[in-house]
């Protein structure tokens, strides 16, 4: 079962800019799915209109089978929103924050236990909102999204201004969260986030889906790097022409698609040779490269990204 379905959904601000330009994808029920693209590539305006806060100019949105626009009342008990910036009333303390939350949602957690999630437990409770730190409010905000134990959990940027620290704990939480069966949809600049969290993930430019798929199926298409030191004494015409290796000083880099069998290429000549490559390295292609290959990009057009896989 899909817990969210958008079908060419677009949406246009006031000034008839098209931020949204029809775009198309759903997530399973208990998936994590990650919306990436660079800034104002239309992530935000996306999930604004999944968290039913604005009307489409065009297409739909079904979140647990309902408009969650003209149906928000059936939705959003059963969604959690977490907003790139929560407005909390920065005279309050954590503890009061998430107690008048609680108060307004229907089959909370204790707030205890939420704080205790985010580690805001205890003596950081009584801190008040306007003293926390960047970090500390992105965990609050979060708190509070889980607060009502909800089936669909949207996060906008969700570690954004947290440490390594802060961020794994994220992280493990997420997850957490999804082993229970929570739908989340988050948005991130933050390639290694969606590497580790996303069972799959879309990448959005101008307002459109230029890649989708798994992690796994988005970096397919980049070519794997291996790296080594041009051992001395032996000069760059040497190394083998299929190959075709490039060599800067004595740093040779060969970029190819068919890894292993490169790579043994290489190192069946590195033995008939009798040389050791120093430094010798070797990866696949990432999805931070699969990114900055679709962020590159200048064509506008969508469907042509090297990086694009079967839309979901
Ligand atoms: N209220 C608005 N009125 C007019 N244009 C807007 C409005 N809000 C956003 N935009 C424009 O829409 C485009 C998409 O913005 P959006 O915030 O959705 O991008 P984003 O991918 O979330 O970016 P970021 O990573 O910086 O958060 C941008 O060009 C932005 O300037």
């Amino acid at each position: 079962m899909n817990a969210i379905e958008v079908d060419e959904l677009k949406r246009s601000y006031a000034e008839g800019f098209e931020a949204v330009r029809g775009i198309s994808f759903s997530v399973r029920a208990g998936e994590v799915f990650a919306l990436l693209g660079v800034n104002g590539a239309g992530k935000t305006s996306t999930v604004e209109l999944l968290e039913g806060l604005a009307r489409p100019s065009g297409g739909s949105v079904r979140v647990l089978g309902h408009d969650p626009y003209s149906e928000r009342a059936a939705v959003r008990h059963r969604t959690g929103v977490m907003l790139q910036e929560g407005g909390f009333a920065s005279e309050l303390t954590v503890a009061e924050t998430a107690r008048m939350w609680a108060g307004c949602t229907s089959g909370a957690r204790p707030v205890e236990e939420v704080l205790g999630l985010v580690g805001l437990a205890g003596r950081r409770a009584d801190v008040r909102v306007k003293q926390l730190s960047g970090g500390e409010r992105r965990r609050l905000d979060l708190a509070l999204a889980m607060l009502g134990r909800p089936e669909v959990l949207f996060l906008d940027e969700p570690t954004t201004g947290l440490d390594a620290e802060g961020r794994r704990d994220t992280w493990e939480l997420v997850r957490g969260l999804r082993d229970e069966g929570t739908t989340v949809l988050l948005t991130t600049h933050y390639l290694e986030e969606a590497e580790e969290l996303a069972d799959r993930l879309a990448i959005m430019r101008d307002g459109r889906i230029v890649a989708s798929g798994t992690p796994a199926e988005v970096t397919a298409a980049q070519p794997a790097h291996i790296r080594f030191l041009l051992p001395a004494g032996v000069e760059e015409d040497r190394l083998p022409q299929a190959l075709r290796a490039t060599v800067e000083g004595r740093r040779v880099e060969i970029r190819t698609t068919t890894l292993q069998e490169t790579l043994r290429e290489l190192l069946q000549w590195a033995h008939e040779q009798n040389v050791t490559l120093e430094a010798l390295d070797a990866r696949s292609g990432s999805l931070e490269e699969a990114f900055l290959d679709i962020a590159r990009a200048d064509d506008g057009e969508p469907g042509t990204a090297k990086a694009e896989v079967a839309h979901a």
